[in-house]
């Protein structure tokens, strides 16, 4: 077994230091055979580096989607592609291979009219501009288990966006901000990616030293391909993925690497079945991160973390999606060999999560091991780390000033529950309006719009996509922008 880790890294002093250990604490309550040791690099002075367990289940069974029925649509039966007719599998798919069939597959799904129920809201091809519908088309999707969860990983990579079943909030001015399920996620559903800027290790180097101590900086650093990377998520941007906060004992979360286009990406899996309501959380490795020994000693006694009632009985249930059929090469990760298991993933479309946890593992199976998945011997040695804010106390007023109120924009999910897909990702931008307006989080005139909120531009050499439908092309790529 390979155990892969992630560090962080704390700009600004701190007197935290590396345990130095193996970094098992974390296993949620998968088994995880993705990971693969890394030793921690040395500390450097002025930075303090953290372990982080990274990689989810080997299986990846569901995916957290919209909850609401009134998305009712009439999906048409899966077209067969080109070369689909036969049951075996054969060779795994390249990435972009595998890209463009999960893309074609929207393709059909725009070209053909995806109709809401009679009367309700209907997502076309002329509504391709629309930045709100390939989200909420993916989420549809995914609900309708149309998506494995890497394809679900992989369609909001190439969308940039983050799901509108999650929330961002501010806790209290001690944990400064975090992200919350609005609804119920299953176990193993992707969550939402850590989006960034994604800099080699000579740019991550030039960018330590350029922040300054008073910088938030979310430098997360990673092995990939036998070198090391770094996704740099300082840019307040709206993305949810850099919000997710530490949790070391009970984390729901874990980070997998996965790789689309050539690129590697972050993002989050639930380890767990994940309450609505329930902050997102993963471990940042094992450190001595100070808030883990101040234990909210900075919180006062009137700063609760309480959840606020809006969306803590959301009672709707994220459905997992059945397997793919051709999602093994989406993972970056070394599989261990487990040669003679079957990689048919189509006999059994009522698997339960265990059965698709197995199913994805299986799959992986299929993904040979090289280069690009077994990380070098130098690799090994190359520590994953994230560069992290300081302390919430630290950073910022907006951590301690009260989210403003949000009088007269109701956010109150439960109220209505055939709210419309609008509703939600609605409710969605209030919520990322409670943001307090600092200077650094005041959203310019065009960003207070919704698509502004949820978009993650990423740099063009990032996000280049070839061999899909041109309308969807056109689509993903306005949404980008
Ligand atoms: C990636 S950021 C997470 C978002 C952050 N809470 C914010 O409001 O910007 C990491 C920073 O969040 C804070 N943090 C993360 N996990 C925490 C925890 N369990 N308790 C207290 N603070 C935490 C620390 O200040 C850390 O430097």
């Amino acid at each position: 077994m390979f155990r892969n880790s992630l560090k962080m890294l704390l700009g600004g002093k701190s007197n935290r230091k590396n345990r130095n250990s193996g970094s098992d604490s974390v296993e949620g309550e998968c088994v995880f055979e993705g990971d693969y040791a890394v030793p921690p690099l040395p500390v450097t002075e002025g930075m303090q580096h953290i372990r982080i367990m990274e990689g989810v289940s080997r299986s990846l069974p569901s995916s957290p989607l919209l909850s609401h029925q009134a998305l009712n649509m009439r999906l048409q039966p899966l077209k067969r592609l080109p070369g689909e007719e036969s049951q075996e599998l054969g060779p795994p798919p390249s990435v972009d291979e595998a890209a463009n069939t999960l893309m074609t597959r929207l393709g059909f799904l725009l070209g053909e009219k995806v109709n809401e129920g009679p009367g309700e809201a209907q997502y076309s091809m002329e509504e391709q501009d629309d930045p709100q519908n390939l989200n909420v088309l993916l989420h549809v999707m995914s609900k309708r288990k149309r998506f494995s969860p890497v394809e679900d990983a992989t369609a909001h990579i190439l969308s940039g966006k983050d799901k509108p079943c999650l929330e961002e909030r501010f806790i209290n001015s001690h944990k400064g901000r975090g992200v919350f399920a609005s609804m119920s996620i299953d176990k193993g559903c992707f969550i939402l990616e850590y989006r960034g800027e994604l800099l080699s290790q000579e740019e991550s180097q030039t960018r330590q030293n350029r922040y300054n101590e008073t910088e938030n900086t979310f430098l997360f650093e990673f092995d990939w391909n036998g070198r090391q990377w770094c996704i740099d998520a300082s840019k307040e941007d709206g993305s949810l993925g850099r919000l997710v906060n530490d949790n070391n004992k009970t984390p729901n979360c874990k980070v997998k690497k996965i790789s689309v286009e050539g690129k590697p990406h972050l993002c989050l899996f639930s380890v767990k079945a994940i309450a609505s309501g329930e902050e997102l959380t993963y471990n940042y490795g094992d450190s001595d991160w100070p808030w883990r020994t101040q234990l909210n000693q900075a919180v006062p006694h009137n700063e609760e973390n309480i959840p606020s009632e809006d969306s803590t009985h959301f009672p709707d249930k994220i459905n997992c999606p059945k397997p793919a059929e051709q999602i093994g090469s989406y993972l970056s990760e070394p599989r261990p060999s487990n040669s003679g298991q079957s990689t048919d993933h189509n006999s059994d479309h009522s698997s339960t999560a265990s059965d698709m946890m197995e199913n994805h593992s299986q799959v992986n199976q299929a993904v040979p091991h090289n280069e690009e998945n077994i990380p070098s011997e130098e690799g090994t040695h190359l520590s994953d780390k994230i560069n992290c804010p300081k302390p919430a106390e630290q950073i910022g007023s907006y951590l301690s000033e009260p989210r403003p109120s949000n009088s007269g924009q109701s956010t109150d999910h439960n109220s209505d529950h055939s709210s419309t897909a609008s509703d939600m990702m609605e409710n969605h931008s209030q919520v990322n309006q409670a943001v307090p307006h600092n200077e650094e989080n005041i959203p310019s005139e065009e960003g207070t719009h919704l698509s502004d909120k949820i978009n993650c531009p990423k740099p063009a050499e990032q996000v280049d996509i070839f061999g899909l439908s041109p309308a969807l092309d056109l689509l993903i790529r306005r949404n980008r922008h």
